[in-house]
């Protein structure tokens, strides 16, 4: 059988609740966007398969919860990403200024990402 995919990259994004992190990930997976609010609970994810220069590169992409109610189970999954995306809602200035918090316990669960 065929090798799904030669290299494995673990993605995360962060950010306030309804900023657009699910959508970002279903435009960037799926080409789709769905405009209702359904919060994420706890942590989903998707996978796409880019080639690259021959390369099949797979990347999996965590969606978290922006909601503070699930800080415990999100925080689980900062240590095991290569890279980290901040997310923010460029109409929102509170989701901005909220970003140093989410980079800020990003240093401090994950120093070496
Ligand atoms: N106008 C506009 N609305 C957007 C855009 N991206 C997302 N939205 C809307 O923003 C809302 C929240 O989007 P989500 O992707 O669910 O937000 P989220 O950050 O995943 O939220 P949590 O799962 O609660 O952390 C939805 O109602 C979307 O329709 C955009 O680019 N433009």
């Amino acid at each position: 059988m065929a090798k799904q995919y030669d290299v494995l990259f673990r993605l995360l994004l962060l950010g306030d609740s309804g900023v657009g992190k699910t959508c970002l990930l279903c435009r960037f997976t799926d080409n789709e966007f769905h405009p209702s609010h359904i919060s994420t609970i706890g942590v989903d994810f998707k996978m796409k398969t880019l080639l690259i220069d021959g390369i099949k590169v797979r990347i999996q992409i965590w969606d978290t919860a922006g909601q503070e109610r699930y800080q415990t189970i999100t925080k689980q999954y900062y240590r095991r990403a290569q890279g980290i995306f901040l997310v923010y809602d460029i109409t929102s200035e509170r989701s901005f200024q909220h970003i140093m918090k989410w980079a800020s316990d990003v240093d401090e669960l994950c120093p070496f990402c």
